[in-house]
């Protein structure tokens, strides 16, 4: 519970921007969350209802919805953003006008700026140059949130008032807010298994079994962890509701919106199709390509990526791309602990005539 009224803005109107605006509310804060669709903030401020994102849900009716930019963040102490990665950048432009220093703002956007390969946090720092920045991630199914299903998040900031501030504000009877200091490894691990997701539902389609399913989400914890501590995270977030956690629900759960693009091209629909018949955002669709490009630049070994990549963006059948993984390298299972390059040693200085290929 917030100890006194504290007043909060979100920006955005979707369905995890609705969950998170209503917690704050059902808590005691002084909700106001902006969209840009007149018509919904009028659904929302007459029904407390968000018809298009959210249908069933009965928000706190202390919400109110508005698509005036400046009177929504006029006052708020908390600026939670819940903006696709696409929009996210013109969207903190268009309030950059009305932030203040002392604001604390939260990205809650689970991608990648697609040309500076920046992190949503990072637009936040370069567009307003503020102190107390911080980001959310976790295994957050909006729907879940709504149903008031037990769940919890992360939030993580290198600002101890931001850390406690979200967690003020968001904690609840059913729902957790843990916190960390790793905000660059939290944001990754977000945006990084929207990939997996798409592979998991692409692979429950084609009736892959429950080992297929934990050793992909496995070495995708493997891949995630690899990229993300090469670009600078503490591998021990991986472990973490943000990493493993988020996985999980993602690349089980058909409420997922990226693990229903893979399913639904699993399921023999193209790319476009998937995409048009789900009708909101997956991240992952976009984000593999990025981190595809980014692990060639900086020589980071990510086979599930690339062949996730090959089979939506270049018409290679997705089981071919399974096959194909599995003659692959078998090297470290976990390599925090044996690294791989010790593997590829051995490898190399122990010639077996029975063996077909060498790792890599
Ligand atoms: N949904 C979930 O379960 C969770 C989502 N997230 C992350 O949160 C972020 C937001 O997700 P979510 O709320 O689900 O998103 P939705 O797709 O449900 O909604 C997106 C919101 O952003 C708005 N928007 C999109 N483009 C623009 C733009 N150019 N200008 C202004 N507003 C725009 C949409 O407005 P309009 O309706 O007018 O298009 C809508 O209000 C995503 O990155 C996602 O990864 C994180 C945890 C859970
Ligand atoms: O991040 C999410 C749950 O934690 C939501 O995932 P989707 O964007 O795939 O729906």
């Amino acid at each position: 519970m917030a100890e006194q009224q504290i007043k909060v803005a979100v920006l955005g109107g979707g369905s995890f921007g609705t969950a998170l605006s209503s917690i704050a509310a059902d808590n005691g804060a002084q909700v106001r969350q902006w969209m840009r669709d007149a018509a919904l903030v009028e659904q929302i401020n007459r029904e407390h209802r968000n018809g298009r994102y959210l249908p069933d849900y009965a928000m706190n009716e202390a919400v109110h919805a508005s698509t005036d930019m400046q009177a929504v963040l006029e006052g708020a102490e908390l600026v939670l953003i819940a903006i696709p990665s696409k929009a996210f950048r013109q969207v903190v432009q268009s309030a950059r006008q009305w932030l203040r220093p002392e604001q604390i703002l939260v990205s809650t956007t689970k991608g990648i700026e697609s040309d500076s390969f920046m992190l949503m946090s990072q637009v936040l720092e370069q567009e307003t140059g503020f102190a107390h920045i911080g980001v959310i991630a976790g295994p957050n199914l909006a729907s879940e949130i709504a149903d008031k299903q037990l769940t919890a998040t992360v939030v993580a900031s290198a600002d101890a008032q931001t850390r406690t501030r979200v967690q003020q504000v968001l904690s609840c009877g059913y729902f957790r807010v843990y916190a960390s200091s790793d905000r660059h490894g939290v944001e990754l691990g977000g945006a990084l298994k929207n990939i997996y997701a798409i592979a998991a539902g692409m692979a429950a389609a084609l009736g892959m079994g429950e080992n297929t399913r934990s050793m992909l989400m496995t070495r995708a914890l493997a891949e995630m962890s690899r990229f993300a501590v090469a670009q600078g995270a503490n591998p021990m977030t991986f472990l973490g509701l943000a990493g493993v956690g988020d996985l999980i629900v993602t690349c089980s759960s058909s409420l997922s919106r990226n693990y229903r693009v893979g399913y639904a091209m699993g399921e023999g629909r193209t790319l476009e199709q998937a995409v048009e018949a789900l009708g909101q955002v997956a991240e992952g669709v976009n984000t593999v390509k990025l981190v595809c490009a980014k692990a060639a630049e900086i020589g980071v070994y990510m086979p599930l990526a690339e062949g996730l990549e090959r089979v939506l963006f270049q018409g290679v059948p997705a089981k071919q791309m399974a096959s194909g993984l599995m003659t692959g390298e078998q090297s470290s299972d976990v390599e925090f602990v044996l690294p791989r390059a010790e593997v590829q040693k051995a490898h190399r200085t122990t010639p077996d005539s029975q063996t077909t290929g060498d790792p890599q």
